[in-house]
């Protein structure tokens, strides 16, 4: 899950839910006000709410959110001085400028959110307090204007408490949900992918097979005589040869191949773009490496693999394929270990 996207799903929504349950209230205030004999207060609601219509419009015409967060808050800055400059009815004005202040913080998220709601407080500063400012028609008493700015401020101090507090769960929310995606496709002690994702690979490249042709073939390999290893120098060695060897086994294929860790000490390997024969001459290039290979901590191992190979154009389909694999690979183990089986 990318942050990005999450932001971006949220500033639409928001704008969509805002902007709808907005411009409902004003276009209502605004009616009731023009009904009665409040012609300026409102023709002001009314362009107002067309200017949060218009930001909608916009936001869902160019798919960005930026349109709808920017409009709605141009729309709030003006509702918010207009009201205040002006009282509203009999100076109840300013108590709009209260979920002004919330739907700002929603609208803007934390940073950009203070610098909008420190805009506010200025121009409610303004408003109240500089008597030469011409639109000013509201007259409040001085504890009134005290009050006003005392709690908006405290009001700001709370929203932004809470947009940080959400910001951060938010943050939190996506790494651990990412988390989570990636521990879901890939094997823990390995770190290579598991076997569902290997299902998930394996069904995409059956679809482009159907579809283009393109064959692809898959290696089943499996330690030799891990049992004895384990038995022998313990678990954590065993542990250690098997994320070793996974490495290894990742660095011959290409990069566009997948290795995945199909089960205890077997492996699945895919290979993209590649048929029956390059298949098991990969496989042989696999086991050779293995083969040649010293893995070390304090003591140094050697170690085999047998491997089966099959590939698309041979099988019915991914099941089959798997099957096969396996098929071939117990017919190496068979033959006494150490070598590729495949389809001849
Ligand atoms: N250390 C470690 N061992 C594992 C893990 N998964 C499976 N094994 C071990 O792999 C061994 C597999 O044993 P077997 O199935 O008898 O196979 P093998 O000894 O490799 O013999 P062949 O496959 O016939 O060559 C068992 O001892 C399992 O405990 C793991 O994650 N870590």
């Amino acid at each position: 899950m990318n942050i990005k996207d999450t932001d971006f799903r949220r500033g639409y929504q928001l704008s969509m839910l805002v902007g709808a349950s907005g411009s409902t209230f004003l276009i209502v205030f605004g009616i009731i006000a023009i009904v009665n004999d409040r012609q300026i207060l409102g023709l002001t609601l009314l362009a107002i709410t067309l200017l949060v219509l218009v930001s909608m419009f916009l936001m869902w015409l160019m798919k960005n959110p930026s349109f709808g967060i920017n409009g709605i808050s141009i729309a709030v800055v003006i509702a918010f001085t207009y009201i205040i400059s002006t009282g509203g009815i009999d100076n109840t004005g300013p108590l709009w400028c209260y979920p002004l202040t919330l739907i700002m913080m929603l609208l803007q998220g934390l940073r950009r959110g203070v610098i909008a709601l420190f805009v506010l407080l200025i121009i409610a500063i303004v408003v109240m307090y500089i008597p030469f400012v011409s639109f000013v028609t509201a007259d409040y008493p001085q504890s009134f204007k005290v009050r006003f700015i005392a709690s908006f401020f405290a009001l700001s101090i709370m929203v932004t408490i809470y947009e940080f507090l959400r910001e951060r769960t938010h943050k939190r929310y996506i790494e651990i949900s990412n988390e989570l995606e990636h521990a879901s496709h890939t094997d823990m002690l390995t770190g290579l992918a598991n076997r569902r994702e290997m299902l998930a690979r394996l069904d995409a490249a059956y679809g482009t097979y159907n579809r283009h042709g393109a064959p692809f073939s898959i290696i089943m390999a499996d330690l030799d005589n891990f049992k004895r290893i384990n038995d022998t120098y313990g678990h954590v060695v065993g542990d250690h040869l098997l994320i070793g060897l996974g490495k290894l086994l990742s660095s011959v294929v290409r990069r566009q191949d997948l290795v995945s860790r199909w089960g205890g000490e077997e492996f699945l390997i895919m290979l993209s773009q590649t048929d029956r024969r390059q298949a098991m001459e990969v496989a042989e290039k696999l086991r050779l490496s293995v083969e040649s290979a010293v893995f070390s901590d304090e003591n140094k191992y050697q170690i085999t693999l047998s491997l089966g190979v099959q590939s698309i154009t041979e099988a019915v389909n991914t099941d089959t394929m798997i099957r096969d694999a396996d098929r071939f690979l117990y017919e190496a183990k068979r033959r006494g270990r150490n070598r590729v089986a495949g389809p001849l």
